[in-house]
């Protein structure tokens, strides 16, 4: 009779840790399967999963978590870990509409103290918990884990600077796969791969278990303490030591026996804060992962068999295709023309960038506020930097934008992709803000593409706008299909266009919902309401001539955006409101975003959650001519 599964078995998270070394050992095997399983059918964040399993076990088994702080970091590693802590039941909901979170999140579980998404928060936030704890005077341990990836953002060093002034007793445990979401690049991945090169960590690996489990406490004690401890028994991780870390390892990651010997160590100091290196293989243990570029770091369904992934067939090119394909065009004309990516070469694009322009490409790894600084140096001595980051990613180095190119009016393009909801990858990912902290700067212009031959021509204006810094943004999937002009020209700065002529309603959208302002037109044409349709084009400066005509010649003029409120309908409303305009009695809206954070679904599902697809248009207008239609309002829950 087979043994049942432990997974099967564990009544609550807790009782891992009353699991044998060899129960723990199984259970990391059957974790493995589960995560594979799981995202073979589902999709995600596959290759980090599978490079934890081993360390998320042996967390647990060896820290007393929920009452032990584990964080992650960026937290898309979190499958093997929502797994264990009481989510297996709903693990199969992952990144879908009402279904768990794809990153860690405090209000799903108390296994997740903090919630995460953006790379290099965990040493910060485990800091705080142990100045908490250390107000308190409790005694539980605070564990961070943070990848070699996100090691390369500057706040973990804020934080490990800060680390030994701020408390005795923390852990970081350094996951070091030798991947970002491309292979690593940077000072500090080089450093790292030393310490793993070196001669000890190969012989470690050998007798690390043996030597840390026969090691008497006062011995080890001793020989922790003694300089020998971070000189010798482990390679030197200076620079992690002269932070004020007890450097430790580089050790095997997928080693359950020397793991759980070395955290149970770990465990117990608590004079200094101890950085554990450990080295793990991302994929580890499913072949197609293990042996793909990408090691499977963000996957689509697919045949566990073959590893092959089932991507919906496109009918269309995607946004982020098009800005590639575009850019590159530019830059062939124009050698003054770089482009930047922070970490992210395959979702931006980029990639297919270096490939034709290798010596204009740089990647400065997860570094958004270098990244624009960077991009202004750049831009200060001549060049078109293109600083090509996901909205989202871009709020990190905001202060960089304002006052380091907005304040000198430096010539930096901003490509801000995945603008907007995203979908799977929920509220931390959405780029929903952009606009607003954008538009909020002087000397920003900022364009928003409604479909790819928008894109194109935006990139062409801003290739040519050397008058101050600029950005354009596009949705994260498939653009509509519309033909692309072989040469996109600029557009006037500034000036939107009109599609549709009418009389009673306006509806002024910007960026993608053009499509849906379209078809809201026409349900409002059913109802005899004649309407407009413009394309803004430009959320800063707007096009005040348009602008001024539409609420003019309208009872009714409706904003749409992609965005959240403080964007473009608030400049419009600025502006009208300093002409006097709404004095006469404009029925005005400004539809945007939700003022909350909306969780993962599809984006046609966020949209319509959010009442910016046609029928939330529509309804709109409606209710502002003081109309109803209690069926269309039934149909779409308002
Ligand atoms: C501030 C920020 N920039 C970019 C990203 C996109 N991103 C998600 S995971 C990742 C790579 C992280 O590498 P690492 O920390 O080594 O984790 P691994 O995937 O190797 O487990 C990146 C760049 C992010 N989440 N946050
Ligand atoms: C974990 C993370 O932040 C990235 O992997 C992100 O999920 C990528 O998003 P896209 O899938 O839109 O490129
Ligand atoms: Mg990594």
């Amino acid at each position: 009779m087979p043994e049942t599964p432990i997974l099967d078995s564990l009544t609550n998270p807790e009782s891992i840790r009353d699991l044998t070394a060899s129960q723990v050992k199984a259970l990391a095997d059957e974790v493995r399967s589960e995560t594979i399983d799981v995202v073979s059918k589902i999709g995600g964040h596959l290759g980090s999963s599978l490079g934890v399993v081993e360390l998320t076990v042996a967390l647990h088994h060896v820290f007393e978590t929920p009452r032990d702080i584990l964080i992650w970091d960026v937290g898309h590693q979190c499958y093997p870990h929502k797994i264990l802590t009481g989510r297996r039941d709903r693990i199969r909901t992952l990144r879908q509409a009402g279904g768990l979170s794809g990153f860690t999140k405090r209000s799903e579980s108390v296994y997740d103290p903090f919630g995460a998404a953006h790379a290099a928060t965990s040493i910060s936030a485990a800091l705080g918990f142990c100045a908490a704890r250390d107000q308190k005077g409790e005694d539980n341990n605070v564990i961070a884990v943070i990848g070699d990836g996100s090691m390369s953002a500057g706040m973990a060093y804020e934080a490990m600077n800060n680390a030994a002034e701020t408390t005795r007793h923390l852990t970081v445990i350094l996951n070091d796969n030798d991947m970002s979401i491309a292979p690593p690049v940077g000072g500090m991945s080089a450093y790292l791969a030393n310490l793993v090169s070196g001669g000890a960590y190969q012989s470690l690996r050998r007798w690390g278990k043996s030597v840390a489990e026969r090691l008497p406490r006062p011995l080890f004690e001793m020989v922790r303490k003694s300089e020998e401890f971070s000189r010798t028994w482990f390679t030197g991780g200076t620079f992690f030591e002269e932070l004020g870390f007890y450097y430790v390892g580089p050790i095997d990651g997928h080693d359950m026996e020397n793991l759980l010997a070395v955290l149970k160590r770990v465990k117990e100091i608590k004079d200094r804060p101890v950085l554990v290196h450990v080295v793990t293989q991302k994929g580890k243990g499913y072949e197609p992962a293990e042996t793909s570029p990408d090691k499977y770091h963000g996957v689509a369904k697919f045949d566990v068999i073959t590893g092959e992934q089932s991507k919906p067939k496109a009918n269309a090119p995607s946004y982020t295709d098009v800005f590639a394909s575009e850019l590159i065009k530019q830059a062939r004309d124009d050698d003054r023309i770089v482009a930047i990516t922070a970490a992210m070469p395959s979702g931006t694009g980029l990639d297919r960038f270096a490939e034709v322009f290798p010596a204009r490409t740089y990647d400065v790894g997860i570094a958004e506020q270098h990244a624009v600084t960077f991009a202004a140096g750049l831009a200060a001595d001549g060049m078109k930097p293109f600083c090509t980051i996901y909205s989202t990613f871009l709020q990190r180095g905001y202060d960089q934008v304002a006052h380091d190119v907005s304040l000198q009016n430096l010539p930096v393009r901003f490509a801000l992709d995945r603008a907007g909801l995203v979908g799977a990858d929920g509220a931390t990912h959405a780029g929903s803000f952009d606009i607003g902290y954008l538009g909020a700067l002087p000397n920003m212009m900022i364009m928003a593409a409604a479909d790819e031959a928008e894109l194109a021509a935006m990139i062409a204006t801003a290739a040519a706008y050397d008058d101050g810094p600029s950005a354009f943004r596009y949705p994260r999937g498939e653009a509509t299909g519309i033909a692309i002009p072989e040469r996109a020209a600029p557009l006037a700065i500034g000036k939107g266009r009109i599609l549709r002529e009418g009389s009673k309603v306006a509806i002024l959208s910007l960026g993608t919902r053009l499509g849906d302002a379209l078809k809201a037109a026409d349900m409002l044409a059913a109802r005899g309401l004649s309407t407009t349709v413009a394309d803004a084009r430009f959320a800063k400066p707007i096009d005040k001539d348009l602008v001024r005509q539409l609420a003019k010649h309208h009872e009714c003029l409706i904003t749409v955006e992609e965005g959240a409120v403080g964007g473009f309908g608030a400049f419009v409303l600025h502006y009208l409101a300093g002409e006097g305009a709404l004095d006469a009695g404009l029925k005005i809206r400004t539809l945007t975003l939700p003022d909350t954070y909306q969780d993962q679904a599809s984006q046609a599902q966020q949209y319509a959650e959010a009442g910016l697809d046609a029928a939330g248009i529509t309804l709109t207008a409606l209710q502002a001519l003081g109309l109803d239609d209690a069926a269309l309002a039934r149909a779409i829950n308002r």
